[in-house]
């Protein structure tokens, strides 16, 4: 079968072979850490607060992305995308919507931090039910508008995955980018820098950090930043001048984010991770219990 397919214009046979494995890797890796996050959550009654459901958020939205890079890796193997047109709306679509109902569930992560640890008022059932609900709702708009014309969906220069086509570089191109980068990176990219700012104030205060402050807004621009970066190059430039392989770049490091997400969300927060720990081997970590009923 693989011989059957010409390799892609612009990669050779390591470079093809190379991406799928990187986005296989990151997809099983992904999966097996936020799975793990969502079943803990199922499982064990202590972690089932509503701060914890806006970190059940990003893990659902991070297996999406998972499920998208595998369907990536999968068809890079095969290098040629099996579904058809129509597939490659859907599988867009899909990416789309997971990765940006992570973004914003991390700015939720952030504003319930902050009301957490600065103003420490309690989020309640319904908010965070609604602010859940508010992400997935507002990624779904931003999703759906390349397949109603505003922006469009196409294959990835390895035309093996589809996202947001930057290839035109046309007024709708640039107007929807406008308005995506405004509303999915710089407000959400905002919510996190001034809550995580004022929470390390406090921590620095008290002299106890409980989490390490920088890494959310970190994650968001390390692993965002590059296809952000593409995107708005294409807008002002024909980047059909950089090669194939380098405009892959920014897509495999942003399917980075499910693994990154776990280890900063669910595994480097001290409650989920003993909850996570309870679920594993069955034993109560008494910290965490402690730390549960005093926040
Ligand atoms: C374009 C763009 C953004 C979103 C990118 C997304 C969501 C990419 C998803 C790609 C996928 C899933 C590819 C699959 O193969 C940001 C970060 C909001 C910043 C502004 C530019």
């Amino acid at each position: 079968m693989v011989t059957a397919h010409p390799l892609p214009e612009g990669f050779t046979e390591l470079e093809v072979f190379a991406i799928g494995t990187a986005l296989l890797v990151e997809a099983l890796l992904g999966f097996c850490l936020n799975g793990l996050t969502i079943i803990s959550f199922r499982k064990i009654k202590d972690l089932r607060t509503p701060s914890n459901l806006l970190v059940l958020s990003i893990a659902l939205a991070d297996c999406g992305i998972c499920i998208n890079a595998f369907i990536a890796a999968f068809s890079s193997f095969l290098r040629y995308w099996p579904y058809g047109s129509d597939g490659c709306q859907i599988h867009g679509f899909q990416g789309f919507l997971t990765a940006l109902a992570s973004i914003s569930s991390s700015a939720a992560v952030a504003w319930d931090r902050y009301h957490h640890y600065c103003t420490r008022s309690k989020l309640q059932w319904s908010t965070a039910i609604s602010m859940m609900v508010f992400a997935w709702l507002f990624a779904a708009f931003w999703s759906v508008m390349p397949l109603l014309g505003w922006g469009e969906y196409d294959y990835e220069p390895l035309r093996t995955c589809c996202t947001l086509d930057y290839s035109k570089g046309d007024r709708n191109y640039i107007t929807f980018l406008f308005a995506l980068s405004i509303f999915n990176f710089m407000i959400p990219g905002f919510i996190m820098l001034t809550a995580y700012q004022s929470i390390h104030q406090k921590f620095k205060k008290s002299g106890q950090y409980k989490f390490n402050t920088g890494l959310p807004l970190k994650t968001l621009v390390i692993c965002w930043g590059p296809y952000c970066l593409l995107c708005f190059y294409a807008a002002v430039e024909n980047v059909m001048f950089i090669s194939p392989k380098y405009r892959m770049i920014p897509a495999v490091i942003a399917k980075t984010v499910p693994t990154v997400d776990a280890f900063v969300y669910a595994l480097g927060n001290e409650n989920y991770r003993g909850g996570i720990w309870q679920f594993l081997t069955g034993q109560k970590i008494e910290k965490a219990e402690v730390d549960n009923k005093t926040k």
